[in-house]
């Protein structure tokens, strides 16, 4: 046997002798052994409620309402393709989420996505940018931690932007669908941000989940669709949440719309959840980024632009409602 050989090029596998083997495969199953042996690591369940205790949702509170200048009644949060909808905020004081005392910060996004305090429409607002999801492997826990976070700036009125895939063929790329209830598949696994110990200071457990998207929101969102001749451009239905980050199956989508789906995404449920938990009024608007599978999809040419038209659109409803709330009209 060649001892000048110093790599295991594959070659020199074929010359291992028979005892060669055998002492290599009794290595592996002493390391297998030994693996088996070793105390199993200590797993500390938190459950989802407890990831953040009432007094850290305050710090986070107490840091944000000394930079803002006004005490903010509006939170919006934008899903990953809303983001832009931060330009909304006039003169803003924009909060690296770095500096919020334990504040998750997405993996995704990293420190590029930044928070907005300021007004829009006259109307004191906190907008969010980068929304966490539970596919990047947030859990639950941290991705409706935002909600908690705003309900106890003191804001009152939640604006939830994202995006979805159509369920109902009438719900087409660039459509805004204002979200009227929700078909949550993780929350019947009991996959829920409120799971383990209740704090009643944020809300009680067993929430009721009827009117979690406020009806006089909705209903003001389709009068402005209407008001701004969007009315053709602007639907009303049901949201179905899926972890992700794969896309349903054929056979998932039927389903769906068997049950009563309208749209279908990865996100708002469990931050819907919180919210009504501590008594937020939600609005949810979801732009249309995918078609429903039996309806033929736009001209890649055009997909650019009815996004953006959708994009717009979103961004008027939001800001005439809050116009019209803080005038009283
Ligand atoms: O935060 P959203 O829901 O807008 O994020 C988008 C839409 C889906 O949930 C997910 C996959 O595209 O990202
Ligand atoms: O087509 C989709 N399916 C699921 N979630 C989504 N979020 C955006 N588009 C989609």
């Amino acid at each position: 046997m060649n001892r000048n050989i110093k790599m295991c090029n594959g070659d020199c596998c074929m010359l291992k002798t028979a005892l060669q083997i055998r002492r290599m495969k009794l290595l592996i199953e002493k390391q297998l052994q030994k693996e088996a042996n070793a105390k199993p690591k200590n797993i500390i369940v938190t459950p989802q409620s407890s990831l953040y205790s009432y007094e850290d949702v305050q710090n986070m509170a107490k840091y944000i309402i000394n930079r803002a200048e006004k005490k903010p009644k509006y939170g919006l949060i934008f899903g990953s393709h809303m983001n832009k909808l931060s330009d909304l905020v006039d003169s803003p004081t924009v909060l690296e989420y770095t500096d919020i005392p334990k504040f998750p910060i997405s993996p995704l996004h990293g420190t590029n996505c930044k928070m907005f305090v300021g007004e829009l429409m006259g109307g004191p607002v906190i907008a969010i940018q980068g929304r966490l999801h539970y596919y990047d492997g947030n859990p639950f826990g941290s991705c409706a931690l935002p909600v908690r976070m705003l309900k106890l700036c003191g804001v009152e009125y939640l604006f939830l932007i994202c995006s979805a895939g159509a369920i109902a063929a009438d719900c087409k790329v660039g459509d805004v669908v204002v979200i009227k209830d929700h078909i949550n598949m993780f929350g019947w696994g009991g996959n829920c941000p409120l799971v383990g110990p209740n704090d009643v200071r944020f809300g009680s457990h067993n929430v009721t989940m009827t009117n979690a998207y406020d009806e006089k929101l909705i209903d003001r969102a389709m009068e402005i669709a209407r008001e701004i001749g969007q009315d053709d451009r602007v639907k009303c239905g049901v949201y179905a949440c899926v972890g992700g980050p794969a896309l349903e199956t054929p056979a998932e989508h039927r389903f769906l719309r068997k049950i009563g789906a309208d749209v279908i995404g990865m996100s708002i449920a469990p931050e819907v959840t919180v919210a009504r938990h501590c008594g937020l009024k939600v609005l949810s608007l979801t732009v249309i980024t995918v078609p429903s599978i039996d309806v033929a999809a736009p001209p890649q040419n055009d997909y650019a632009s009815l996004l953006s038209e959708g994009r717009h659109i979103s961004s008027e409803l939001v800001s005439r409602i809050i116009y019209k709330i803080q005038n009283n009209l």
